[in-house]
């Protein structure tokens, strides 16, 4: 299958500054794909390459088999994009602004005014179809934000750090209209965001991005074997009498395991890596032994640790390089 985004060496300098470094990428139709980084990880600068809104130095992006610089009209008839700062009429309401937007894409007035109606009642603002838009929340402005983006059809959607500002029961709705969208159209979502857990909750795939860098791609299992690779299994336990003592003491029984790489005493529980899942054997061999297990936890990566674990392995490799 050819992928409707390809990403292709895609390079942005700001003088002799790299704010996007060679940046190879393939996402396919009906993904959620999460652009995950930190502030000037240089996320946005390839959103606008992608948009055909700023030139990359070397390299191209492909999107739905448009190069964006040299056919950047073609790209945004098929790319709806939602940026983070939304601009809407105060003053008219979120069907009239809708039809605005219709009647910009070229529809005309009669289908303007059905499929407006039908995208305000898709993204649950049909209650508020004659509101002034002054008057809607946040969230219920980022999903007129939504129905504007949907209303010329688009083939992909791009948002960026969508749930901003948005109170939690909000974000969690939000997130599953996008999950709905893109499984029932084939709309392909490329998420922009600082949020782990949200673009947890619902990207199919993600990358980290560091410094212009795509350091990590994956789904959250491939990403987290990547990583975890060396010790991917890690078991929480805790006793009945957790007194030091006995903490010790299980810790010299378990260490001389082969497929034990760590035991290490955390407050009140000991925390084991393991190379393989040998979670029933721990079990076993600590009640052999006579101790009272209340608490048996076998840890898994989100990908808080993932992000956190590359981004200790940048800090370093960039501290060594530089
Ligand atoms: N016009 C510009 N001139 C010089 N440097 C720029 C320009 N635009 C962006 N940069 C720099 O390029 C880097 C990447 O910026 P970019 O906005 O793409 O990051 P980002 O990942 O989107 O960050 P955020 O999450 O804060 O939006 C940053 O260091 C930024 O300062």
């Amino acid at each position: 299958m050819e992928p409707i985004i390809k990403l292709n060496n895609l390079t942005k300098q700001y003088g002799t500054f790299k704010a996007v470094d060679a940046l190879n990428l393939e996402i396919y139709k009906g993904e959620i794909f999460g652009l995950l980084g930190p502030n000037g990880a240089g996320k946005s600068t390839t959103i606008m390459m992608m948009l055909g809104l700023t030139e990359p130095h070397f390299g191209s992006a492909l999107v739905c088999g448009y190069n964006a610089t040299e056919n950047p009209i073609e790209v945004k008839k098929r790319v709806g994009y939602l940026p983070d700062t939304l601009g809407f009429y105060d003053n008219r309401t979120g069907l009239e602004n809708l039809l605005y937007i219709a009647r910009l894409n070229g529809i005309s007035e009669d289908i303007a005014i059905q499929k407006a109606t039908e995208l305000l009642t898709r993204v649950g603002l049909e209650k508020d179809i004659h509101k002034k838009v002054g008057t809607y929340s946040r969230g219920m402005k980022q999903r007129l934000g939504l129905a504007d983006v949907l209303i010329k059809n688009p083939e992909i959607i791009v948002l960026d750090e969508p749930t901003l500002g948005i109170d939690p029961k909000g974000v969690r709705s939000f997130l599953k209209l996008i999950h709905q969208l893109s499984r029932e159209e084939q709309l392909t979502v490329l998420l922009s965001s600082h949020h782990l857990h949200q673009v947890q909750q619902v990207c199919d795939r993600v990358g980290i991005f560091v410094n212009g860098k795509l350091i990590a791609e994956g789904d959250i299992p491939t990403l987290s074997k990547k990583l975890l690779d060396e010790a991917p299994y890690t078991v929480e336990i805790r006793l009945q009498e957790n007194h030091q003592e006995n903490l010790i003491a299980i810790q010299n029984l378990l260490k001389q395991t082969q497929d034990i790489k760590n035991v290490t005493i955390e407050q009140d529980y000991l925390s084991i890596t393991c190379t393989k899942d040998i979670t029933a054997y721990i079990a076993k061999t600590l009640i052999n032994a006579g101790f009272n297990l209340v608490h048996l936890h076998k840890k898994e990566f989100g990908l808080d640790d993932i992000y956190q674990r590359y981004f200790e392995n940048t800090d370093e490799n960039y501290r060594q390089t530089a």
